[in-house]
């Protein structure tokens, strides 16, 4: 078991914060919200329907930003990102513009910095009409001001309805959040 005991639920427009050691389980919990992983006990719903039930229903309402940026590196910025947009008729230079990285757009992945890829993989959330966004310590490799633009970005979704769950080792620009604290509770991993 990697964590117990856990219990939240989350309204529109509301945040949570998960804080923990390394190992706690925060990323797990995170892919268990999205559906990627199952659970042995207890229950996740989304207005009470289950959301281990009703998989396809959890992904289309999430955006997901991991630990990796999953960029290919020998496509652009923009190519990047073109899958997805085509799929939800999204605009590009709109995400790239609010993420500030419109000048970036037709630079190979592989040639970008640490940040600049972290940026690209927000644009990518942003490109996604979901309604939750599980995100992954989004401020890693991102500078003071484009920490501070996430700020004004959680703002503008969480003032439209949507909800954000976010895991952090470091103070994060998100107002009024609720904190989930996750202790480890195990102490060798086995395969999942
Ligand atoms: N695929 C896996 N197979 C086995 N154990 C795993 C797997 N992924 C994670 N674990 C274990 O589950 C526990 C929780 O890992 P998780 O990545 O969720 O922690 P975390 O709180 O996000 O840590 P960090 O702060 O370091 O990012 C750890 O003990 C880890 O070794």
């Amino acid at each position: 078991m990697i964590f117990k005991k856990v219990n939240f639920s989350l309204s529109s427009g509301q945040s949570l914060i998960i804080q923990g050691p390394n190992g706690a389980g925060k990323s797990t919990l995170l892919r268990v919200l999205a559906g990627l992983r199952s659970i042995d006990a207890g229950t996740i719903t989304w207005n009470n329907d289950n959301i281990t039930e009703h998989y396809t229903e959890q992904t289309q309402r999430i955006a997901w930003l991991s630990h990796q940026d999953s960029l290919k590196p020998a496509l652009t910025v923009k190519e990047n990102l073109q899958l997805i947009s085509q799929l939800y008729q999204t605009d590009i230079e709109s995400a790239l513009k609010t993420i500030k990285i419109d000048h970036m757009a037709d630079i190979p992945a592989r040639m970008l910095s640490a940040g600049q890829k972290r940026r690209t993989a927000l644009a990518r959330i942003l490109l996604k009409p979901a309604q939750l966004w599980l995100l992954d310590e989004p401020s890693v490799g991102l500078d003071q001001e484009t920490i501070e633009l996430l700020g004004h970005i959680f703002k503008d979704f969480t003032n439209q309805g949507g909800m954000i769950i976010t895991t952090t080792h470091v103070p994060l620009p998100l107002e009024n959040s609720k904190i989930l604290y996750l202790t480890p509770s195990i102490s060798v991993a086995r395969p999942l």
